[in-house]
């Protein structure tokens, strides 16, 4: 497994040597895990959407509980605290990696705005074949981070997510999610975003991300 440090330049160019001191979140790093992480991930996302969806024989489920309680038992000794994970480190795979995001895929990343590809799955349902309505300020949630970092400011926590759901969110339907910095004042930053199919708007976003003092959780 090999690691790189994040870019925490600027976007004035300089890097931001203070990035480690800010508040006191852990320093997160991107890293390229091995090979059957992927298969292992998309496995897990898999087995998520059944697990929302089945309605299977009680042998069957009493089965598939005996085989995920063995597939605990073989992970339990590896787990390591926060941050040392490949999960939301593995740039290149949906959702960095974590079964917590959906899983999408970032296609621009920068000081101008980050934008990511994806589709909600069967495990993102609300009713009526769309999406969770809280589904989307994780994704949107997720995007603030994302550009808050990419535009050079120092680690900052959302003070606000306000979201507008403009149309019914469909599952498994390419979509696109993208948003950048509106203005900066001090420790605020104020960023829009946008959740798009094709050309139609699904829901935008406004948030105030506000940098951490040092010490801040
Ligand atoms: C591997 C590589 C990957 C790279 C690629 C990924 C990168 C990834 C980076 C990860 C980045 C993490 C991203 C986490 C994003 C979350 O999801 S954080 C989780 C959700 N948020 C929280 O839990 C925050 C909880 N709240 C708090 O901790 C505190 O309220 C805060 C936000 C730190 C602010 O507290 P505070 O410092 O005491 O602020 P306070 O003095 O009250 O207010 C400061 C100013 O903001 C204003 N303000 C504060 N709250 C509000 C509000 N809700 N509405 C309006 N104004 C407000 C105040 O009025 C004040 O304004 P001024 O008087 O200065 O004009």
């Amino acid at each position: 497994m090999s690691e790189q440090a994040a870019d925490v330049t600027g976007v004035d160019g300089k890097r931001d040597d203070d990035y480690e001191h800010h508040g006191g979140f852990p320093k997160y790093e991107a890293v390229t895990p091995g090979p059957d992480w992927a298969r292992f991930v998309e496995g897990m996302r898999t087995l998520q959407d059944l697990a929302v969806s089945v309605d299977a024989p009680d042998d069957v489920v009493a089965q598939a509980a005996d085989q995920v309680e063995k597939l605990a038992a073989v992970l339990t000794p590896y787990v390591v605290p926060e941050g040392r994970s490949p999960a939301g480190r593995t740039i290149e795979l949906p959702g960095r990696g974590s079964l917590l995001m959906p899983p999408w895929h970032i296609e621009k990343f920068g000081p101008d705005g980050v934008r990511s590809a994806g589709e909600f799955r069967r495990y993102h349902l609300g009713g009526n074949g769309a999406a969770h309505g809280g589904t989307l300020p994780l994704l949107f949630d997720d995007l603030m981070g994302m550009i808050v970092h990419a535009y050079g400011r120092p680690i900052s926590r959302t003070a606000y997510l306000h979201v507008n759901y403009r149309a019914i969110t469909p599952l498994n339907t390419p979509l696109t999610v993208e948003g950048s910095v509106d203005r900066v004042e001090g420790r605020k930053t104020f960023i829009t975003a946008q959740l798009k199919k094709g050309d139609t708007l699904l829901a935008d976003c406004e948030a105030l991300m506000l940098e951490l003092l040092p010490g801040q959780p």
